[in-house]
């Protein structure tokens, strides 16, 4: 009897995340899963308030590969498959953990593409060994989408139902697909995932809605020691939806909200009672939910079952995460008694044997080479070995004894069973009175601290007593001697003292006032006479200024008649000279271009231009005491 095999997967933090400053809050140390809970998103030591720690048989980390994780989690259940026994792989987890990532992932990487060419490595092996070994593998893939059972290989089966027959649990009308290289598969989970439903949450944009179950059905038909052994084993491998906490507006996203985590609360309830319950499944609620009525022959039954539980390990994931950790340390408790599913019931022996007989007899024959015929000869003993052990008279007695032993199984199994539950309650008494042990100690430490207290009071009682003795002693003292007296006489002499410094420094300040009145007085006298003078210095500037201006007005006046007079005689100047000369010069002009040389000329027109320009000047000056004649007016 072995456990289910749980692991944990821890993923990444992702661009969300980070974006949103989320910090990481798990930790992976080995097999355990170590997890803090802070005061706030600085997420340093000083703010952990609890932490939390979980063992399961694998924990894998950020770094992990889809390799390793396909080596330690999922490789010895797909061996085990090959073996003949029945197997479930599932990965669990919040939504965007990163369960489809495990399971298949958009680089075809996953549990599932690592299976199927394990499975196609191995049939190659298997066929060198001996060629007439056969297999026949077959695949399904549907979803479970709000309570219904859909084919996601034929689209147009819908609310499937779910049969049991000789506790095998099976989907009616579920299509199947032989697979004959490890591409076909590929091609089928293409097809199947684009009728996956997939609908946008808050979490992850590209969530998965359904839970999605992919089986391989294997039909071995193995020669070993010239024995056949036939083998019919089933591999079911689930990536269930994401659970979602927050609410969506939509109606259609809460349907399938309230179906996910039904479901999955369900899964949890059932293995909650297959480990309470370990020997009596048949009270196990497996019919609550189609999947756990699926997981039926997985969880509960004949059956290889590994659990890997995907985390975020961001802070804002804190519950869902601690959740998703609490499913899988229970479902580490389950325990599950899976079988080779070899023929082993004899009338299907039979039958089968009847069937391998008729084809080996066909093969026989055929005419073949001369290697074909020893092939066939090898066959014809094998054949008549078989019809051999049907005939046999011991054949009856063989069965009998077959039933005893399967009866006598059962009864093994179920002392197993009795010895692990009496295992779990000696472990479990074992633990109370480990506690109890620990409460014990723990209440001797606290009547300790107790008696502690109630001593340091009793002291402090005393303390205060004394206390009071002594000030009531000392009141007593009081009233015997004249100390209060001589107190009261000390501080009267301070009081005269105080006063007679006061009226001193009084006396000082009606002595300083009265000097600054004196200064005062002073002061004034000395303002009134510097205005007076003020006044008297005022008057007579402005009679000089008086007398300034008159005169300045007069020899302006002078000035101006002077410089009219000079501009006069210059008008003069320009208009009986300077306007001739110019005159002349226009005239020469054309003969000044010929005649460079013409030096007496050249000579004059200089001397005209300077003294135009002078003129000018002087006109311009003359203008300007014009104006400045006219302001003085
Ligand atoms: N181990 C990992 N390493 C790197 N990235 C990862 C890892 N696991 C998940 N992711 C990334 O995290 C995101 C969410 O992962 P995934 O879609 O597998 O989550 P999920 O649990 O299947 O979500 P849902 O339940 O909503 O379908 C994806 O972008 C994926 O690539």
């Amino acid at each position: 009897m072995s456990n289910v095999f749980v692991a944990v997967r821890i993923r990444p933090l992702i661009g969300r995340e980070i974006s949103h400053n989320e910090v990481s809050i798990v930790e992976a140390n080995e097999n355990t899963v170590h997890m803090r809970e802070s005061m706030n998103q600085q997420n340093d030591d000083t703010n952990v308030y609890s932490t939390y720690k979980f063992t399961y048989d694998a924990v894998f980390n950020e770094e992990t590969t889809q390799e390793e994780v396909y080596t330690k989690a999922a490789q010895q259940t797909v061996t085990n498959f090959l073996e003949g026994y029945n197997g479930c792989i599932m990965a669990y987890g919040q939504t965007g953990s990163g369960k489809t990532h495990t399971i298949m992932s958009s680089e075809f990487d996953g549990v599932i593409p690592q299976t199927i060419y394990e499975i196609f490595d191995y049939f190659q092996t298997k066929t060198a060994v001996n060629s007439n070994n056969q297999f026949v593998l077959r695949a399904s893939y549907y979803q479970i989408y709000n309570e219904n059972v859909l084919d996601l290989l034929n689209p147009t089966q819908i609310n499937l139902k779910i049969r049991e027959v000789q506790h095998q649990i099976y989907v009616e009308n579920l299509s199947y697909f032989q697979l004959t290289c490890p591409q076909d598969l590929e091609k089928l989970i293409k097809i199947g995932n684009t009728n996956r439903i997939q609908a946008e949450t808050k979490m992850n944009t590209n969530s998965s809605r359904s839970h999605s179950i992919l089986t391989l059905y294997l039909d071995q038909s193995l020669f070993i020691k010239n024995e056949l052994v036939q083998t019919s084993s089933k591999l079911q491998i689930l990536d269930l939806a994401g659970s979602e906490r927050a609410h969506s507006t939509q109606p259609e996203r809460q349907r399938e909200t309230k179906h996910i985590n039904q479901s999955l609360a369900i899964l949890g309830n059932v293995m909650q009672q297959i480990v309470q319950n370990q020997q009596n499944s048949t009270h196990i609620q497996f019919r609550d939910s189609k999947l756990t009525r699926i997981l039926q022959d997985s969880v509960g039954g004949n059956c290889k079952t590994v659990l890997i539980t995907n985390i975020s390990p961001s802070n804002a994931c804190f519950y869902e995460t601690l959740n998703s950790l609490k499913f899988a340390d229970r479902a580490k408790q389950i325990k599950q008694h899976a079988e080779i599913n070899q023929i082993e019931d004899f009338s299907v022996r039979i039958q089968k044997y009847r069937l391998e007989i008729q084809r080996l007899q066909q093969k026989i024959n055929e005419k073949g080479n001369p290697e074909e015929q020893q092939m066939q000869q090898q066959l014809q003993k094998q054949v008549d070995m078989l019809k051999s052990q049907i005939q046999s008279p011991k054949f009856d007695e063989f069965q009998k004894l077959f039933q005893q032993i399967k009866q006598l199984d059962e009864v093994r199994s179920q002392s197993a069973n009795q010895q692990d539950q009496l295992n779990n309650l000696r472990n479990q008494s074992i633990k109370q009175r480990d506690i109890l042990l620990i409460l014990t100690s723990k209440l001797q430490e606290k009547e300790t601290q107790i008696q502690q207290f109630l001593k340091e009071l009793q002291d402090c009682y005393q303390q205060i007593a004394q206390s009071e003795e002594k000030i009531y002693q000392s009141g007593q003292n009081v009233d015997d001697n004249d100390e209060e007296e001589y107190t009261i006489d000390i501080s009267q002499n301070t009081e005269t003292d105080q006063i007679l410094s006061y009226e001193q420094k009084m006396d000082e300040l009606v002595q300083l006032k009265e000097e600054f009145t004196e200064e005062n007085v002073q002061l004034e006298r000395e303002w009134k006479q510097m205005q007076l003078q003020i006044k008297y210095e005022q008057k007579s500037l402005e009679d000089r200024a008086d007398i300034v201006m008159r005169q300045v007005q007069v020899e302006s006046a002078d000035y101006l008649t002077e410089c009219l007079k000079e501009r006069d005689a210059l008008i003069k100047i320009f208009a009986e000279r300077v306007i001739p000369s110019v005159n002349e010069l226009k005239k020469h002009d054309s003969k000044t271009a010929a005649n460079n040389n013409d030096h007496s000329l050249q000579e004059k027109a200089k001397n005209l231009q300077i003294y135009i320009r002078n003129v000018r000047e002087l006109i311009e000056t003359s203008e300007l005491r014009q104006k400045l004649q006219e302001l003085f007016e």
